[in-house]
């Protein structure tokens, strides 16, 4: 079965899609985002299913996305950022390559702002995005093999460290993957 070479995990607004299409591009491997999948599949927002059907409906769609990308998708993937709720999708990430990009608060309101396109953010994105946080820390250290921070620094910079502390994680385990020359805060 393939398994996707790196997934990215992280909060709302910390740079997963960002980051896991300039990875893809320097991996020379495709660029899979389940949060496009489900949009795609439905032909609506997810804001707009988040208002025509609810948070739970949504976290359904994201759980079978999730699931065919992760047995179906051979590049990098970007989770959304409450993925890791589920507890079959935890169990489906352990053994994979799973980075955890991290920012503290202020940087999560600098990134998102009010934007309508994250429902959980609209009202009081500070409050919320720390509240998500305190409720979902603890499922983004579980399932990550490696975290890398991401305040102030680019998105290119972040990319380069993704690569560096894989890399050296994979070399620490005598594995490295052939045109992924993987090269910040292993676990
Ligand atoms: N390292 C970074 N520094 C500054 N802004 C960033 C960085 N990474 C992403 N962004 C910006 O933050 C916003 C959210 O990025 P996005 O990739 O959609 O995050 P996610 O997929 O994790 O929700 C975008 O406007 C993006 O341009
Ligand atoms: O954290 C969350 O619960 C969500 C994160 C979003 O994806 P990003 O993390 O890519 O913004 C998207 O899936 C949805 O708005 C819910
Ligand atoms: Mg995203």
């Amino acid at each position: 079965m393939s398994a996707p070479l790196i997934v990215l995990v992280g909060p709302m607004g910390v740079g997963k899609s960002t980051v896991g299409q300039l990875l893809s591009e320097r991996l020379g491997a495709g660029y899979r985002d389940t949060d496009e999948d489900i949009v795609t599949a439905q032909g609506r927002t997810i804001a707009e299913i988040f208002v025509d059907e609810g948070e739970a409906a949504f976290r359904a769609l994201e759980k079978e996305a999730v699931r065919s990308a992760l047995a179906g998708h051979e590049g990098v993937l970007a989770l959304g950022g409450g993925a890791v709720l589920d507890a079959d999708t935890r169990a489906l990430l352990a053994g994979q390559r799973v980075v955890y990009l991290s920012m503290d608060v202020e940087e999560a309101v600098k990134r998102t702002g009010l934007n309508a396109a994250r429902p959980l953010l609209v009202v009081n994105p500070r409050k919320q995005w720390r509240e998500l946080m305190e409720a979902r820390r603890h499922l983004y250290e579980e399932v990550a093999t490696v975290v890398v921070a991401t305040d102030g620094r680019t998105p290119e910079e972040v990319a380069e460290a993704a690569l560096d502390a894989v890399d050296r994680q994979s070399a620490r385990r005598g594995r490295l993957t052939p045109h992924c020359a993987l090269r910040d805060g292993e676990r």
